[in-house]
């Protein structure tokens, strides 16, 4: 049984409402803010190596690190999202659009 506070689309949507919540706040105090005062290039920049970190991780077979990564992974997607203005809405409402479609016919189907 998974409690609220690590409940994955709880402990997201919390994530989501404190990164919102940093938009302005000053770059010194805040890691979040730092990141969004650099615009698009610094936030995809940031995410880009993290995933690049979390791949690594996951050919090495040590667990413990890819989780940690992975958390890193799913921080700065959340920050390069608000930056661009997406939420974690937008993103469910595309998922759950393609719940049931195989990535293999919907592959075809472009073909
Ligand atoms: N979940 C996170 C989170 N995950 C990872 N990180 C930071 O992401 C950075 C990862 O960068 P690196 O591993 O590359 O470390 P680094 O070399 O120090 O980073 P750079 O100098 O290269 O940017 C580290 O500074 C981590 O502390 C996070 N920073 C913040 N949060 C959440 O955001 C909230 C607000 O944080 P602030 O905006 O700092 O108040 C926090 O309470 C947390 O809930």
């Amino acid at each position: 049984m998974t409690d609220a506070s690590s409940d994955i689309g709880a402990v997201l949507k919390r994530l989501e409402a404190t990164i919102a919540a940093r938009k302005g706040a000053g770059a010194d105090q805040s890691y979040t803010a730092s990141l969004l005062a650099g615009g698009a290039q610094k936030c995809a920049k940031k995410f880009g190596e993290e995933a690049v970190e979390a791949a690594l991780a996951a050919v090495s077979g040590d667990k413990a690190h890819l989780t940690a990564e992975a958390a890193d992974v799913l921080y700065h997607l959340l920050v390069m999202l608000a930056e661009q203005g997406v939420s974690l809405d937008d993103v469910a409402a595309v998922l759950g659009a393609r719940e049931g479609t195989s990535g293999h016919d919907e592959k075809a189907s472009r073909k």
